[in-house]
C-alpha cells in the first residue's frame, strides 16, 4: 500500500523516446477474489493485483513497465519485489516520510511504502491508451470463455436443446454471450435488460419480491421513492436493479456519442450513484449483492468506502473511476475531507442517492456526518463553481476544504432541486411518513406518539435529502404487517432468574442456527462462557470487541459446516445481516424499542425461509411485551387477538431436569468471569496506587466504590470470585457427569457407558449430536407452532 500523501514525482531526466509515464493509480488494478463472506479475510479483504506489469530497476530507480499484449504478464506485487522496491527506495530517499495512517492495514501499507513513489513507464502506445475499464473487460472475457468452454466440454448435451426451465441455460455453462435472451416470465413486465435478466437467472430469482415489484417500475420511471418492506424481503435489489438498468441505458447512450463530442467527460468518469449504509458490514454485504447482480456487466465499477480498510487504497480506487460508491457516512466524510474535490465530483456526477436503513443512520451517531454530507451535496452549483475558480487561481486550496470552512458563514440560499434521484429504504418507516413529507413536517403532529425525537429527526433528514418531488413516491410493500410472512413469534414467561435455564432448554431442545440478543455487553460476556460450560459453544458479538474478533465470530456463526451455530449478540447485530440458515432468534431481554424487535427478529425468516422469534419474558417485562405487540401488530388492538404472540409450549419436566446442569454451569462461568475481572481490576489499581505512592487496600476501595444500591450485586460477584479451586473442580466434575446422562428417553447407551468420552470433542467431530444428549430426535422449534 502506498503511503498517505506520497505521489509520483515527474522524472527529472528527459523522457526516453516514445515512453510516457503514468501514475500507479492509472493501472488496471483488480480486486483479488475472496470467499463470499463478510469479514476482511484475515486482513486480505480488498487485496488488489495488476496484470501485465513488470517491475524494472533502471539505474537504481524502481519503476513499472507495462508488458506488450501477448507476452506473459507478471503481477507487480510479489513480496520480494515489494521488499526490493521498499529497500531501494529507503536507501535512496532519506527524507522523513509522511505520518503513517493509523488505519487497520498498517502491515500491508508498510509493505507498499516506497512503491507509490516509483514511476510507471508505459512501453507501448497501445498499452498507454488502454483505459482501466477496457482492460478489465477485455481481460476477463477470455478467462470466462475458457471456463465456459471447459464446462461445455463436460456437459455437451445441454447446449443442444432449448432449456425448459429458465435456470438451465446458466447451469449448462453456456458461453457468456450477454445478449442471449433469458426467459424469466416473472420479471417480464419490467422489461429488464438481458444482462440483468441473465444475472437474476443465475441467482435463481424467478420472480421479483413484493417490494421489487412495487418499487422498481417507479424508480425506472424516474421517481424519487421511499420504500418500506419487511426484513429479508429483497430491498437491496429493489434499488440495485434500477441502478443497473440506468447504468446499462446510459452506457448504451454514451456509446452512441461520437468520439470527439464528449471525450473529456468520458475520461473523467464521475461516480453516478452513492449508496449510504449505516455499518461497514452492511456496506460490504450490499456490495457483494450488487456484484452478483452486475456479474455480466464488467465495465460497471464499484467502490466500498468503509472504516477498517486503508483510506489510500479506497481513494486510489476512486481515482481510477467508479460508477457506484457504497459508503458508510464516517468514511465518506473522511474521503471528502481529504480534499481531492470529491464533493464537487459527486455533485456533478450523481444520478442516484440511495439511503439504506435511513432510521438507523439517525441512531448510530452518524447523523451529523450524514447531515453535513447532504448539506455539501445540496449546495448550489454556482457556489462550487466560483470556489473552483478561486481555488485554482489563488493558493490552489481545494474545493472541499473551502466548502468546509465556509459552510456555516454563507447566507442560506434556496437549495435548488438536484438532478439526482433519491431512494430511501428501510423496514421500519411508519405509515404516516408520506403525509408528513407532503405537509413538510408539522412537528406537533409527531409528538403524539411519544417518539418525537426520532421522528422529528427522520423528518428533518428526509427534508435534507432534498427530494425532487414535493411528495416522493411512498411504497409500502407490507402495509398490514411489519414482520416477515413466515416468522412465527412466541413468548416464554419465566422468572428473571430462570432465563438462563430456558435459554439452555431452547438451544438444547431445538438445535439450529440461533441468534440470541441481549440488551447489554455484560450479558453477552456472561452467557457465552455459561453456554460453553454446557457444551454449547456460542460466539459472542458486541461493540467492545475488536473488529477482527467481531468479524471472525460472525464468520464462524455463518459457516455452513455448522448448521447449529449460536451467536450471542447485542443489538450491534440487529440490522441488515443476511446470514443463511438462521432459524431461531431468542430475545434474552425484551428489546428497547418495537423497531429493534422488528430488526432483531428479521435476522430469521428471510426471503422464503421460515423462522421463529422467542421472547424470554420476566414478570417485569410483561407490560413491555404488551406494548410491543400493540405497536408491531396492527390487529393487536382488536380484543380477539390481544396476544398476537403465542405462549411457546415448554416441556416443564424436561426443564426441571436441566436445572442442576444450569446451576453448575452458571457457578463455574460466573466464578471464572469474576475471578478474571477481579484480578484485572486489582492489577490495574495496584499499578495506579504504586504510581501515586499510596497503599492499595482492595476492601477499602470497594466500600468507597459501591453505593448501597450496588451492595447486593457486589456481594454476589464477590461470592462468585471467592470460589476455591476445589469448588470449581467439584462443580466441573459433577457437571461433566450430568452432561453424560440422558435427560430424556432414548439416550445413546454408548455415551452413557463409555466414561471417558470427550463430549465437546465428539460434538465437534460430529460423532455426538444434541439428539444424543437429549435422547430424542431432532425437533425444529418452528414445528412446535401448530397455528
Ligand atoms: N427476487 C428474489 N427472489 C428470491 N430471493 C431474493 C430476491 N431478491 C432478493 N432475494 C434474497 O433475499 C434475501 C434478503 O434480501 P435483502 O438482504 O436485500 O433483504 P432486506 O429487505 O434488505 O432485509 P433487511 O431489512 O433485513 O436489511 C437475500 O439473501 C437475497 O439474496
Amino acid at each position: 500500500m502506498p503511503p498517505k500523501q506520497k505521489r509520483a514525482r515527474p522524472s527529472e531526466e528527459a523522457p526516453k523516446a516514445k515512453r510516457a509515464k503514468v501514475q500507479l493509480n492509472e493501472l488496471a488494478w483488480k480486486e483479488v477474489a475472496m470467499p463470499d463472506r463478510l469479514d476482511d479475510v484475515e486482513g486480505f479483504f480488498g487485496l488488489e493485483e495488476v496484470d501485465d506489469v513488470d517491475i524494472v530497476n533502471e539505474d537504481g530507480k524502481i519503476g513499472f513497465q507495462l508488458v506488450e499484449k501477448g507476452t506473459k504478464a507478471k503481477t507487480g506485487k510479489t513480496k520480494n519485489q515489494q521488499k526490493q522496491s521498499k529497500n531501494s527506495k529507503k536507501a535512496k530517499d532519506t527524507e522523513p516520510g509522511p505520518e503513517s495512517d493509523n488505519d487497520t492495514e498498517e502491515v500491508e501499507d508498510e509493505e507498499w511504502e516506497g512503491i507509490e513513489e516509483a514511476e510507471v513507464e508505459v512501453v507501448t502506445e497501445e498499452a498507454m491508451e488502454e483505459k482501466p475499464v477496457a482492460t478489465k473487460a477485455k481481460k476477463e472475457k477470455p478467462a470466462k470463455k475458457e471456463k465456459a468452454k471447459k464446462e461445455k466440454k463436460e456437459k455437451p448435451a445441454k447446449k443442444e436443446k432449448k432449456p425448459q426451465n429458465p435456470f438451465a441455460l446458466l447451469d449448462g455453462g453456456e458461453e457468456d454471450d450477454v445478449d442471449e435472451d433469458v426467459d424469466l416470465p416473472g420479471w417480464d413486465h419490467m422489461k429488464l435488460h438481458p444482462r440483468t435478466l441473465r444475472a437474476l437467472a443465475k441467482m435463481k430469482f424467478a420472480a421479483p419480491t413484493a417490494i421489487q415489484s412495487k418499487a422498481i417500475p417507479h424508480i425506472l420511471s424516474g421517481r424519487d421513492l421511499i420504500g418500506k418492506a419487511s426484513t429479508g424481503s429483497g430491498k437491496t435489489l429493489a434499488f440495485g436493479i434500477p441502478l443497473l438498468e440506468a447504468f446499462l441505458k446510459s452506457s448504451a447512450a454514451s456509446a452512441e456519442v461520437t468520439n470527439n463530442a464528449d471525450e473529456k467527460k468520458k475520461k473523467e468518469k464521475l461516480p453516478w450513484a452513492l449508496i449510504l449504509s449505516p455499518t461497514r458490514e452492511l456496506a460490504h454485504q450490499i456490495r457483494d449483492h450488487l456484484a452478483t447482480l452486475t456479474q455480466f456487466v464488467p465495465e460497471l465499477r464499484m467502490a466500498t468506502l468503509t472504516g477498517g480498510l486503508s483510506l489510500q487504497k479506497q481513494t486510489r480506487q476512486l481515482d481510477q473511476g467508479v460508477d457506484i460508491i457504497i459508503a458508510t457516512p464516517g468514511r465518506l466524510w473522511e474521503v471528502v475531507s481529504e480534499g481531492q474535490g470529491w464533493i464537487d465530483k459527486l455533485k456533478r456526477g450523481l444520478k442516484f442517492l440511495v439511503v439504506d436503513e435511513a432510521d438507523r443512520l439517525l441512531q448510530a451517531g452518524h447523523y451529523k456526518e450524514v447531515e453535513e454530507l447532504l448539506n455539501l451535496l445540496n449546495r448550489q452549483a454556482e457556489e462550487s463553481e466560483s470556489e473552483d475558480e478561486e481555488s485554482s487561481d489563488e493558493d490552489g486550496e481545494n474545493v472541499d476544504a473551502k466548502e468546509f470552512k465556509n459552510k456555516n458563514k454563507k447566507t442560506k440560499k434556496k437549495v435548488p432541486l438536484p438532478s439526482r434521484q433519491t431512494l430511501v429504504f428501510s423496514a421500519t418507516f411508519h405509515q404516516g411518513l408520506q403525509q408528513k413529507l407532503a405537509s413538510k413536517g408539522n412537528k406537533k403532529k409527531f409528538a403524539a406518539d411519544g417518539l418525537m425525537d426520532q421522528k422529528e429527526s427522520l423528518d428533518y433528514l428526509l427534508k435534507k435529502l432534498n427530494f425532487r418531488e414535493d411528495s416522493p413516491k411512498f411504497v409500502d410493500a407490507n402495509p398490514d404487517a411489519q414482520l416477515a410472512d413466515k416468522l412465527k413469534e412466541g413468548i416464554i414467561e419465566c422468572g428473571a432468574m430462570e432465563k438462563d435455564l430456558y435459554l439452555y432448554y431452547l438451544l438444547l431442545r431445538y438445535p439450529c442456527r440461533t441468534l440470541v440478543f441481549t440488551n447489554s455487553i455484560s450479558s453477552v460476556k456472561r452467557l457465552a462462557p455459561f453456554l460453553s460450560e454446557l457444551q454449547l459453544p456460542a460466539n459472542p458479538l458486541h461493540s467492545n470487541m475488536i473488529q477482527k474478533a467481531r468479524l471472525r465470530n460472525l464468520e464462524r456463526f455463518s459457516n455452513p459446516s455448522n448448521p447449529n451455530s449460536i451467536l450471542i449478540a447485542t443489538d450491534v447485530a440487529a440490522r441488515g445481516l443476511d446470514i443463511k440458515g438462521v432459524e431461531m432468534v431468542i430475545h434474552y431481554h425484551l428489546p428497547r424499542t418495537a423497531d429493534m424487535y422488528v430488526h432483531r427478529s428479521g435476522r430469521t425468516a428471510r426471503s422464503d425461509a421460515r423462522g421463529i422469534s422467542v421472547i424470554l419474558c420476566a414478570p417485569e417485562e410483561v407490560m413491555g411485551v404488551r406494548r410491543l405487540v400493540g405497536k408491531v401488530h396492527d390487529d393487536a388492538t382488536k380484543s380477539t387477538s390481544r396476544y398476537a404472540m403465542k405462549s411457546f409450549g415448554c416441556d416443564r419436566k424436561l426443564v426441571d431436569r436441566l436445572k442442576r446442569r444450569v446451576d453448575l454451569a452458571k457457578k463455574i462461568a460466573d466464578s471464572s468471569v469474576e475471578k478474571m475481572k477481579k484480578s484485572k481490576e486489582d492489577d490495574w489499581l495496584k499499578t495506579a496506587a504504586d504510581e501515586l505512592g499510596v497503599e492499595y487496600d482492595s476492601e477499602e476501595f470497594d466500600s468507597m466504590k459501591v453505593g448501597k444500591k450496588g451492595q447486593r450485586g457486589k456481594q454476589k460477584r464477590d461470592k462468585a470470585a471467592s470460589a476455591t479451586k476445589d469448588d470449581m473442580n467439584s462443580w466441573k466434575m459433577e457437571l461433566k457427569a450430568l452432561l453424560k446422562q440422558k435427560v430424556n428417553s432414548g439416550f445413546s447407551e454408548r455415551y452413557l457407558t463409555s466414561g471417558n468420552v470427550n463430549i465437546a470433542q465428539a460434538l465437534v467431530d460430529g460423532e455426538l449430536s444434541h439428539e444424543h444428549i437429549m435422547g430424542v430426535d431432532k425437533k425444529r422449534a418452528i414445528d412446535e407452532f401448530s397455528f
